[in-house]
């Protein structure tokens, strides 16, 4: 059994829970900037900066961060989005990290970093304040991809559809995608390698298809390397919550475009 496998065991009981609980409150209208036209129309890098206390491959990173100040220096230092992870078992977070975040940072696009496989858990990320959902291709079937995205789609949020190969990406094209993210660490295995992102990118060839490079970015040459096989964003976690100054690690990060030709 991968650690995907364990994750998603896990988010089936969750959902479960959640459906015999989860009083579903009134809809909130998404009014957040959206995050496809903050990347589209941005002449630098974009950067989806995410709030994680711990991960099953880092262990601890930053166990006593507070997530609200955390974002606020993220949003002071320039960043396009802000990603919360919200999983308790795996990654120590929470929904009331996604609300405390939502409340203090009310314009910028805000992703629920969590393991979608039901409709009810978008309807408890826009609950908490959320206006971006990530959907793994790795783990769910092409029809259960295409449901919850139109179902995110249908209520106003961006979605990050993330893939991790050719196949995945494909998925992604079919489905319409219009925000791919790439992730360099296989959720398989642990294995990170930023070649993904420029083998995966070389089949996006729409220019209006906006690509994200996840996971292992830790310097200003990994962000530039990104670029120039087609991301126009990257989202980082680890080198952002470790940085003993936020502003500096932001500045190396958010680099001039280029216009790849790809
Ligand atoms: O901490 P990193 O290596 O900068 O990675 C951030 C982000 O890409 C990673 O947290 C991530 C990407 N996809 C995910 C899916 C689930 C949980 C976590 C993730």
């Amino acid at each position: 059994m991968t650690i995907l496998d364990r994750i998603i065991a896990q988010k089936e009981i969750e959902v479960k829970d959640l459906k015999a609980i989860y009083a579903f409150k009134q809809q909130k209208p998404v009014k957040r900037r959206s995050l496809y036209d903050s990347i589209q129309k941005s002449d630098t890098m974009s950067v989806i900066a995410e709030v994680k206390r711990a991960s099953p491959s880092k262990g601890e990173i930053n166990q006593k961060v507070d997530p609200v100040a955390q974002a606020k220096q993220y949003e002071k230092a320039g960043a396009t989005a802000i990603s919360v992870l919200t999983d308790r078992q795996f990654f120590n977070g929470s929904m009331a990290d996604l609300s405390s975040v939502a409340s203090a940072i009310p314009e910028l696009p805000l992703l629920c970093k969590d393991f979608m496989i039901d409709r009810i858990q978008i309807d408890t990320a826009v609950d908490h304040g959320a206006s971006i959902i990530l959907l793994i291709a790795a783990a769910l079937k092409e029809e259960q991809l295409r449901d919850l995205y139109g179902y995110a789609k249908s209520l106003g949020l961006d979605v990050l559809f993330e893939v991790h190969n050719e196949k995945e990406a494909e998925t992604a094209l079919r489905i319409g995608a219009d925000i791919i993210g790439i992730n360099n660490r296989d959720l398989k295995t642990f294995n990170v390698d930023l070649a993904t992102t420029e083998r995966v990118a070389a089949l996006i060839k729409d220019e209006n298809i906006a690509i994200v490079s996840e996971s292992g970015i830790r310097t200003r040459e990994d962000v530039a390397f990104a670029e120039g096989v087609g991301a126009k964003a990257v989202l980082v976690g680890e080198t952002l919550m470790r940085s003993a100054n936020i502003e500096a690690t932001m500045n190396d990060i958010r680099i001039p475009l280029h216009k790849a030709v790809r």
